[in-house]
């Protein structure tokens, strides 16, 4: 077993700056004194074939740098492991992304010096993860902060266009979409509940933030075992427009026509043909119906 830590660099996060920061990380490193090896990323998910490689290794100590699609891509490569040992896996995180949003629910810092500290501490919170599966495909995917179907999928898609605007490539993505997105018809069920009908979106969270900075989910708890769940059946621009503090601060969460729910398990149905695009903690991982379970506290963070 390694006492190193493994570290995986994707290159492209936060529009390429996690490149042009990599020396000084590297040396700040070196300057706390952890003992590393480590990789850059080569092509989309590459950090999973990465993961598996260390782990393999014997490394249990892993550092991220980048942005909230590398740490799921972290998430998925630990967990599909599917091994009694990833117990003793922690994964501390060096944010450079262009949402960041993951970090932002346990307050780590963007200044690598500061996130380098805190990994050095190594204090661990055990995380909930959800746990999704695609009906289509059979596909399975965990996610760390929130997964989304719907108007949220479909602005993920549109998103890369915005990468270079920062974090307001989120909003910038939802306001343009609003008017040209076509709602789904859906079913989802939960606990004794039934939602049917057209949907503008369904957001399932674990943590605090999403697209950019928003609180789009009321109450969340990352380690009580249930999902936070927010369900809009429809919303105008004009309403959207007026409440786009409120995105940001939660209380959009509180309109009447935001319904919020908590559950630790979730059965969603697409009733009509049209692709309904699936995101997870900002990736799109696929379309149409799912279901999904939390799985309680099964990975470690290091947090401050
Ligand atoms: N070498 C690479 N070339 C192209 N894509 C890569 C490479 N390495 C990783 N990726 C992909 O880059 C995507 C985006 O990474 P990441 O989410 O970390 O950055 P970001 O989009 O800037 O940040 P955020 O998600 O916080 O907004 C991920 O889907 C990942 O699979």
């Amino acid at each position: 077993m390694s006492t190193k830590w493994f570290v995986v660099v994707n290159p492209t996060s936060g529009n390429g700056i996690s490149k042009k920061k990599w020396p000084k990380i590297y040396k700040e490193l070196n300057h706390q004194n952890i003992e590393f090896e480590f990789a850059f990323t080569a092509y989309e998910k590459h950090s999973i074939k990465l993961i598996h490689q260390a782990i393999n290794k014997g490394y249990k100590k892993l550092i991220c740098v980048g942005g909230d699609g590398t740490i799921h891509n972290f998430v998925n490569a630990v967990l599909s492991l599917n091994s009694k040992n990833i117990s003793n896996i922690k994964i501390g995180i060096i944010p450079i992304g262009t949402g960041n949003d993951w970090v932002k629910t346990y307050h780590i810092s963007k200044n690598y010096k500061e996130a380098i500290k805190v990994i050095k501490a190594e204090k661990i919170i055990q995380q909930d993860i959800g746990k999704l599966n695609i009906k289509e495909t059979g596909k399975e995917i965990y996610f760390n902060n929130l997964a989304g179907i719907g108007f949220d999928g479909y602005v993920v898609n549109k998103v890369h266009k915005y990468k270079h605007l920062g974090f307001l490539a989120y909003l910038t993505g939802a306001l343009v979409s609003l008017t040209t997105y076509k709602k789904s018809n859906l079913e989802i069920k939960f606990n004794k509940t039934v939602l049917k009908g057209k949907a503008l979106a369904l957001l399932i969270g674990i943590c605090k933030y999403s697209g950019g900075g928003m609180q789009l989910t009321q109450n969340a708890n990352s380690t009580d075992g249930l999902f936070d769940i927010t369900y809009v059946k429809n919303i105008s621009l004009l309403t959207l427009l007026k409440n786009i503090k409120g995105l940001f601060n939660g209380k959009i969460t509180h309109l009447k026509i935001i319904k919020n729910y908590k559950s630790s398990e979730l059965k969603i149905t697409v009733l009509d043909t049209q692709d309904t695009y699936i995101q997870a903690d900002g990736e799109i991982i696929g379309s149409g119906s799912f279901s999904v379970s939390i799985v309680p506290k099964s990975i470690n963070f290091i947090v401050p």
